[in-house]
């Protein structure tokens, strides 16, 4: 999946006109705090980043997503949220490579209302995904789906629309595929939503805080990045290498599907290792610097002839590579595809960030064959 983000600089005086509008007597632009680290609830003077509205039931899961993904939360400690009566913004640019804003909107306080400003919440809106619980009856969720999205559309026709159809760990296979086939015939049975031509392709993803599906659909650089991964991996005779967000702690693997912990725990280790010296040792006296510089890396060799490789590739990511060692005796040869794949990783940002840019409408992730364009060549062990 490419989620695809609305890019309008909407002018932050206009930001304050549209956002009057909205029924005061809601509650929605308080002057009160959102719940949890790291974000608001909304105020009327919004930054014009793409935007991605989280929206469902009550319960269905849109603040254990956003903290889950975006807040290194445990999904254990989800089940102590409280229930969120505000819109709630949060910019997920500073601590992480994505860089959008992401709204969970309870629809409870007042979507529903005749005097709601449907203009104001979906005109700057690029994605939006509907969270349905499937551990619930999901009746009502369909219908509220429908009625939702038929209102987006109206307004934004440009909007992307995706279903988590979320909590699946607790269901068998068969039971998913019940579930996922029945809101799929819900959606194109509706006439409302029928009419709707784009909303033939309205996508449905099986989705869990409960392992990585949820990750792959919220960080839309993730496929490119993955098949970048991939092409390194295969050119330089590494066993496995993982590309980790250093602060999430969110990882990248060359097939997420199968991912061994006995692999995956010597790199995430490692990074802890090099961050921890890292803070006590490379920082000045006064505190100042960063323990995550550019260029940073760092090499552990292991009791079992296996060598642990870490590079920085960007202010936010490190890759981690296991090595058998006689592999690593290449070492410049590994090193030059490495830059090749750093160079890759700033490439697929770039282009996301200029086509934030340049696009006043929506843009699309980037694909590698833009990237090979670009002339990155891989040097094979
Ligand atoms: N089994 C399971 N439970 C989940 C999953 N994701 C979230 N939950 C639980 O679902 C419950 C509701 O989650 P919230 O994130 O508070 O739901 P919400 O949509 O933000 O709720 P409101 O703020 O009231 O609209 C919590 O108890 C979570 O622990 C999941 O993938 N699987």
């Amino acid at each position: 999946m490419s989620l695809q983000y609305g890019a309008e600089e909407t002018p932050l005086a206009s930001s304050y006109g549209v956002a009057d509008a909205f029924p005061k007597d809601l509650g929605l632009w308080p002057g009160g705090e959102g719940r949890g680290g790291g974000g608001q609830a909304a105020s009327p003077a919004d930054s014009s980043k793409p935007r991605i509205l989280l929206m469902g039931l009550q319960h269905s899961s849109k603040s254990s997503i956003q903290k889950v993904v975006f807040h290194k939360m445990s999904p254990n400690e989800t089940l102590f949220l409280e229930s969120t009566n505000k819109i709630y913004k949060d910019d997920i640019s500073n601590s992480s490579f994505v860089n959008f804003q992401i709204w969970d909107f309870p629809e409870h306080m007042g979507f529903f209302d005749p005097s709601f400003d449907y203009e104001m919440l979906f005109s700057g809106t690029g994605a939006l995904i509907y969270i349905i619980d499937a551990q619930d009856d999901y009746m009502m969720a369909s219908t509220r789906l429908h009625i939702t999205v038929s209102k987006a559309y109206k307004v934004n026709p440009d909007m992307n629309f995706e279903v988590f159809i979320h909590k699946v760990d607790g269901l068998s296979d068969d039971h998913k595929i019940e579930t996922q086939k029945d809101i799929h015939q819900r959606a194109h049975d509706d006439p409302a939503v029928a009419g709707l031509e784009k909303l033939h392709h309205l996508s449905f993803y099986l989705t869990s805080i409960y392992d990585y599906s949820i990750f792959e659909k919220l960080i839309p650089q993730l496929p490119t990045l993955e098949n970048i991964l991939n092409i390194f991996i295969s050119n330089s005779g590494i066993e496995k290498a993982f590309l980790f967000d250093v602060v999430s702690k969110i990882y990248i693997a060359p097939d997420s599907s199968s991912v061994d912990m006995q692999s995956y725990e010597p790199c995430l280790d490692m990074i802890d290792v090099v961050i921890d010296v890292s803070c006590i040792y490379g920082l000045k006296e006064d505190g100042s610097g960063s323990a995550y510089d550019k260029g940073l890396m760092a090499i552990i060799k292991l009791n079992n002839t296996t060598v642990l490789y870490l590079k920085e590739v960007t202010k936010f990511l490190a890759l981690v590579c296991i090595l058998r060692e006689e592999s690593f005796e290449r070492r410049s040869l590994i090193d030059y595809n490495i830059y090749c794949f750093r160079k890759a990783v700033h490439e697929v940002f770039e282009v996301d960030v200029n086509s934030h840019r340049c696009c006043s409408h929506q843009t699309s992730v980037p694909s590698l064959k833009a990237l090979a364009h670009n002339g990155t060549q891989w040097n094979a062990i």
